[in-house]
């Protein structure tokens, strides 16, 4: 059987392993709702809520239990996004899927990973957050699905990036 990568065929950056991760954002009534991140990496950025996707459990499953375990909340997301994560030093991709909701049920709660906070959508705080999330959430914002690539060096600077999403009728880099 022919195997499903080569690594000579392999694009710069990309190994063999990919590990599954979740991303998920409520924005409702002109706000959006991130979480300060209290330990690992990432520490102090604000984020969505999500995590590693456990084995037996599909991507939006694991969305929605890292969005109750980190926020305390329960909500019906939709799939906007896919990020492919790279970092030096890290020889895998984080494969990200992006999600989001309008409604949500429960209290926020702070939590032991995240301390929630709602940002009005014109004063989210880019300067605080992961660099290339200003190119991809304003699409997360508007609904418009894309996939993007972004690749950081082992001090968390944003190196290279690539954002693509369909808008009048073509596919374009963002
Ligand atoms: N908003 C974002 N923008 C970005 O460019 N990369 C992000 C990102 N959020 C997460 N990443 C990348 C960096 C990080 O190393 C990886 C996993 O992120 P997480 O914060 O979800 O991981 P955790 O290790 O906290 O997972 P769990 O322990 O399962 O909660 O995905």
């Amino acid at each position: 059987m022919t195997p499903a990568t080569s690594y000579d065929d392999l694009p710069p950056g990309i190994t063999d392993q990919t590990r599954y991760y979740t991303n998920a954002y409520i924005v409702r009534d002109g706000r959006i709702l991130l979480g300060r991140k209290k330990r690992g990496i990432g520490l102090n950025y604000y984020n969505g809520f999500g995590g590693k996707v456990e084995v037996g459990e599909s991507s939006v499953q694991a969305a929605r239990r890292e969005l109750e375990e980190e926020a305390g909340i329960t909500a019906p997301l939709v799939q906007v996004g896919t990020l492919l994560f790279t970092k030096e030093g890290i020889e895998w991709t984080f494969h990200i899927n992006i999600y989001r909701a309008e409604e949500y049920e429960g209290e926020i709660v702070e939590t032991e990973e995240m301390r929630p906070e709602w940002f009005p959508i014109d004063q989210i705080p880019y300067g605080q957050m992961w660099g290339s999330d200003k190119y991809w959430l304003p699409l997360v914002l508007s609904k418009k699905p894309f996939i993007g690539r972004t690749d950081f060096d082992a001090d968390n600077n944003l190196k290279k990036w690539w954002f693509g999403h369909e808008y009048d009728g073509g596919v374009v880099s963002a």
